[in-house]
């Protein structure tokens, strides 16, 4: 079982300071190669992936020379702009020994919260993904303040699971998996194997932080994980002290927590999409249009839309309707109304002639289509 869910597809890693630093004093290179050796695995087993990396801030402080984690939030902002440029460089260089490329990906809140700035994220890391490139997230800690910030990586490892649609959000800490109480307060604690992420019972069982450098708990993992579950993602809690964890996941072991999504992937995003969203505009389509939405399961193309109604921008939700005004379909336009007035009826070897860009071939994409 535990195999099933570590097969082929995208996963992101989430590795947390302590296990990136000596201690929390500046990169340890050593363990960064290690990870990148196990990652540079995972992908020739097929895979994609995506490392969200902590580690700026205390690369930061190593550099600046301060010995003591400052409290002001601005000081954390300049260690983790200083820091930040140390943390992509050595996984640029690591994994370029293996001929990988890295690409450098920050993120704030609002970056996610904006429909149109969500789908360009979207967009950019998928292509990434598709071109072979290993992209390395962090926040962005220069402008996320307060409202705008995650507040730690395991919230921004669950939401990037969903950004790219991951099959698998593994969350590296520093016990060997989540335990049915805060060891670090109940020596008798037992490991959790299995669990479904949306159990009550799992909230009673997560403590917050214990060590130094974390920050926050299994609370904030479990919180990810659910995240994560939103859009069918399975997460992995288990401790990045465990020798080839990654490998030995791959391979089904039976280490650390798996916690499992109510929904299959594709069924929980369907979900999510037609109960959370207002309908801003309406895209009218021929008949061929409807067909191939309802039997084949298909994108819609702009080529099947013979009008636009209503005033909405890329990444909102719009229904397709028929000639006589029924529903068909629900999703998320690629194209703001101004663009699909300019692009319908016309196949998506034009868009660029017609709008001087080209952001995505289908008007809406399938995955972000449910019928109606
Ligand atoms: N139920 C639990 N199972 C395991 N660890 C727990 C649990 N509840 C609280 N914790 C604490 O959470 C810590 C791991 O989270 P954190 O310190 O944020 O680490 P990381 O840097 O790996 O994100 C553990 O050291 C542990 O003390
Ligand atoms: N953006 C911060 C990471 C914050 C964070 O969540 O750290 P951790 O609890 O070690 O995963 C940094 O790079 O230092």
């Amino acid at each position: 079982m535990r195999a099933a869910h570590a097969g082929a597809g995208r996963w992101v890693v989430k590795i947390g300071s302590a296990l990136l630093t000596a201690c929390g004093a500046g990169l340890d290179m050593a363990a960064i190669n290690a990870w990148v050796a196990q990652l540079v695995r995972l992908r020739a087993q097929g895979r994609q992936v995506v490392v969200v990396s902590s580690g700026a801030v205390a690369e930061g402080m190593r550099r600046l020379g301060w010995e003591r984690r400052p409290d002001a939030i601005h000081d954390l902002q300049a260690a983790a702009a200083v820091g930040q440029m140390g943390l992509v460089q050595a996984w640029e260089s690591c994994f370029q020994t293996h001929g990988v490329h890295t690409a450098q990906v920050l993120l704030t809140h609002d970056d996610l919260a904006d429909r149109r700035r969500y789908l360009n994220a979207r967009s950019t890391l998928r292509t990434l993904l598709d071109l072979g490139v290993v992209p390395i997230v962090n926040e962005n800690d220069t402008v996320a303040f307060d409202e705008l910030r995650f507040g730690d990586n395991d919230t921004l490892g669950g939401l990037v699971a969903n950004l790219v649609e991951a099959k698998l959000l593994v969350l590296l800490t520093d016990r060997d998996a989540m335990y049915d109480a805060d060891p670090a307060q109940n020596p008798a604690a037992q490991r959790l194997a299995t669990a479904h992420t949306a159990d009550p019972a799992l909230d009673a069982m997560a403590g917050p932080s214990g060590g130094p450098l974390g920050r926050g708990g299994m609370q904030t993992k479990l919180r990810a994980a659910r995240l994560a579950a939103r859009s069918g993602a399975a997460t992995w809690i288990v401790g990045g002290a465990i020798e080839n964890v990654l490998t030995e996941l791959a391979e089904g072991a039976d280490i650390g927590t798996l916690l499992l999504p109510e929904q299959e992937p594709l069924q929980a995003r369907k979900l999510w999409l037609a109960g959370n969203l207002r309908v801003r505009g309406r895209l009218h389509i021929d008949a061929g249009a409807e067909r191939v939405l309802r039997q084949a399961g298909r994108s819609l193309l702009a080529v099947g839309v013979t009008a636009v109604e209503g005033d909405f921008r890329r990444g909102d939700l719009v229904a397709c309707v028929t000639a006589d005004g029924r529903e068909v379909a629900r999703g998320l336009c690629n194209y703001g109304a101004e663009e699909a007035r300019q692009i319908k009826g016309l196949p998506s070897s034009r868009f660029a002639e017609v709008l001087g860009y080209v952001d995505e071939p289908e008007l809406v994409h399938r995955d972000n289509l449910v019928l109606t």
